[in-house]
């Protein structure tokens, strides 16, 4: 990771000196939000990451702001906001939808009065039937299973300033897309756009998606350390949303433990590590941020992109 030329790489400590001199405090209320979804979480590593980060984002979206109005005035076209565009891609269970939340939190926070939304990539797969159909049903999360020119479809509505954009919902309990529910987009200042694909390039398309992205962020960690990850959450998922008799998993909940965690560790080992090998980690370097994880999730390592 040290030989990418084109990354300034930071302790955590050299990190977190850049925003020491204003102090930024975590409210109890924001500390409560961030235990309510993740009670496991570091706030020590909350302050010391996110707070420069919130403060750098801030600078960047002032920029970005200042830009898009110089430009619309030099094409003599109406000034509006463009909404600024947040990705953040890594592997399965890498923590992609825990640090969208933490940011969705904090942005929601510090930049006063404005409007931050959060979506995830997974309600553009395509539903199980149509996976089936294609012959793409052991291929979830793989390029070939996303609709990516919906996505991008998508992208360039929010970004052209379109004032009801759907943005289709996937649901872990089915394992599948819910049919006919959308989340709606409006306008918001500050979008990020959760999902392993968010830096791939799709290879039918004239677009991708990075060319919405303002700012990109790749959760990187050890493959061995992300699948004891994947099982933890399989373990702790197990004794709570699997328990209910609609959900997906429901037959290996009330079945055999073993049973049960040797199909997790095969959907890892023959779709999820494949994937995050082949079409994951390749995307990396193509990241403004890589925030490298280790044991218990602590961040340890920064690379911010300098040119
Ligand atoms: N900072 C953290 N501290 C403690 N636990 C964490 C942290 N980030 C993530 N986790 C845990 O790791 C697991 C994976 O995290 P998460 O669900 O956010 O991953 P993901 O990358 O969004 O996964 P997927 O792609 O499957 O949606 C979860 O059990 C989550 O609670
Ligand atoms: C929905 C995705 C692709 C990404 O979040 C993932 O959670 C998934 O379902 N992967 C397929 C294999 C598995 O069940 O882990």
């Amino acid at each position: 990771m040290d030989d990418l030329i084109n990354y300034y790489s930071f302790t955590k400590a050299e990190w977190k000196q850049f925003y020491n001199d204003i102090d930024l405090p975590l409210t109890q209320s924001e500390l409560r939000h961030i235990k309510a979804f993740n009670d496991q979480i570091s706030i020590q590593d909350v302050s010391d990451i996110f707070k420069p980060l919130v403060h750098m984002i801030r600078l960047q979206k002032d920029n970005f702001d200042k830009w898009q109005t110089t430009k619309a005035r030099f094409l003599h076209k109406k000034v509006r906001t463009v909404p600024f565009i947040i990705g953040i891609s890594g592997s399965v269970a890498v923590g992609k939808s825990t640090t969208a939340r933490v940011l969705e939190e904090l942005l929601t926070n510090y930049f006063t009065g404005e409007n931050i939304k959060l979506i995830t990539t997974d309600g553009f797969l395509y539903s199980n039937a149509e996976l089936k159909k294609r012959g793409l049903a052991d291929r979830k999360g793989f390029p070939e299973s996303y609709d990516m020119a919906k996505l991008i479809e998508f992208l360039n509505a929010v970004k052209a300033g379109v004032s009801i954009v759907q943005s289709p919902v996937y649901s872990h309990q089915t394992y599948d897309i819910i049919p006919n529910r959308f989340d709606i987009i409006d306008r918001p200042d500050v979008l990020i756009v959760e999902g392993i694909n968010t830096l791939q390039l799709p290879s039918n398309e004239q677009i991708y998606i990075s060319d919405f992205t303002d700012f990109s962020i790749y959760m990187d960690a050890d493959a061995q350390l992300i699948e004891k990850w994947y099982l933890d959450r399989f373990a702790k998922l197990m004794d709570t949303a699997f328990q209910d008799p609609h959900n997906y998993y429901y037959q290996y909940a009330i079945g055999d433990r073993q049973a049960a965690f040797k199909m997790a560790r095969k959907v890892w080992e023959t779709i999820d590590l494949p994937n995050l090998k082949t079409n994951i980690l390749p995307t990396r370097s193509r990241a403004d941020m890589i925030m490298h994880k280790t044991d218990h999730h602590i961040i340890d390592r920064l690379y911010l992109r300098k040119y």
